[in-house]
């Protein structure tokens, strides 16, 4: 069957112009069986949609060279978005103009049971080193299921969705011994990428985690790059044995290593690419923290899955919940949000238009 999924995917990328291979791509419709143990897609036959609860939109889902199910989001204006069920890693985010949004490592290690750099990642239920598991827990690590009964999506004609879900399994038990429920809800609309991450416990005692959606994203020159909304702000310095600084610098510029965890921080932070004259916009909720960054040369090179130039034309600007784990009691869940969006960088005597890209925002509820 995972021939089929292949040879329908090559002959469709013949046949087909770039904008409508996507759409091709779409042939399997997610009313599909997925057995990850054996690495196939299986579709089912059109019937058993009828039985599947409606979704929105037609959710499309193609498995790639390397074996991994990967879900398609398209929207009306032509950005689109690739989520692998194999982490639940958005891969790549487009914009109407087909521009790549995210940055992805050209060493990236796409076999399992290693994480894939780039993208956007999950880390739970542990960031970083600080705890008994291996760097950013373990659901970078493992293969989620699309979420079959996810709460009702707000109506919305031009945005493409998928939830996805991941349970506590044995191996997991092993080496965090705490069941819960991580869904995710990735949502595509004109000019955003929304992230909207909830974990439930689903054990009979309380648990405490850490929690970042890892971002990478996509810059011209990282040596162009400032980070506005962090001043003032303090910082663990990952780099300094996690001492704690306050920012003083009116933005965050880089000429060298940096990996900083910044703490209360606010609900939108800006990245302005001045060679793409474009600014990325981070508002989040639910995860007070933001971590920055950049390997640099030297631990570019030190990096297996990094490429020695790679860290030139990447950021990582994470949403974080690090420095106050979040405690969940039994059926307590925890919710954050996460949206990405790009604009023009407008500039007046070097400074970015605060109406363009800092102006008020409201969450939906
Ligand atoms: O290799 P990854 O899991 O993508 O993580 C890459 C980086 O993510 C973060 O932002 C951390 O602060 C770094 O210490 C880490 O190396």
């Amino acid at each position: 069957m995972a021939d089929f999924f292949w040879n329908q995917l090559v002959a469709g990328a013949a046949a087909y112009s770039d904008s409508k291979f996507t759409t091709f791509c779409c042939v399997i419709n997610i009313a599909s069986k997925l057995d990850w143990r054996k690495g196939k897609v299986t579709p089912f036959v059109s019937s058993i949609r009828a039985k599947l609860r409606p979704s929105p939109m037609p959710l499309n889902i193609f498995q790639d060279i390397d074996g991994l199910p990967r879900v398609i989001l398209t929207e009306p204006n032509g950005s689109s978005a690739q989520v692998l069920l194999y982490g639940g890693q958005v891969i790549s985010w487009k914009n109407e103009r087909k521009e790549e949004q995210l940055f992805m490592s050209s060493k990236a290690n796409w076999k399992q049971p290693q994480a894939i750099k780039g993208g956007i990642s999950v880390c739970f239920p542990q960031f970083g080193n600080v705890g008994s598991l291996g760097p950013h827990g373990f659901a970078k690590n493992r293969f989620w299921s699309l979420d079959r009964d996810p709460s009702p999506l707000p109506p919305s004609e031009n945005q493409s969705s998928v939830d996805l879900i991941l349970k506590s399994k044995e191996e997991d038990l092993k080496i965090w011994p705490h069941s819960f429920e991580l869904r995710l809800r990735i949502i595509l609309s004109a000019g955003k990428l929304i992230l909207i991450p909830r974990i439930r416990n689903t054990d009979s005692k309380a648990f405490s985690f850490t929690f970042a959606l890892c971002n990478y994203l996509s810059v011209s020159d990282i040596s162009e790059v400032r980070v506005e909304g962090l001043e003032t702000l303090d910082y663990f310095d990952n780099l300094m044995k996690r001492a704690r600084f306050t920012e003083q610098a009116d933005a965050i510029t880089f000429d060298g290593e940096m990996n900083r965890v910044y703490v209360h921080t606010p609900t939108k932070i800006a990245i302005i690419d001045h060679e793409k004259k474009r600014t990325f916009v981070l508002r989040k909720s639910g995860m007070p923290d933001a971590v920055v960054w950049n390997p640099w040369d030297k631990k570019a090179k030190a990096l297996p899955d990094l490429g020695d130039e790679d860290y030139k034309t990447m950021i990582c600007l994470n949403s974080a919940a690090i420095e106050t784990p979040i405690i969940l009691k039994p059926s307590e869940e925890w919710k954050g949000y996460q949206e990405l969006s790009t604009v023009l960088s407008s500039y007046c005597s070097g400074q970015l238009d605060p109406g363009k890209v800092l102006c008020g925002f409201h969450y939906p509820s």
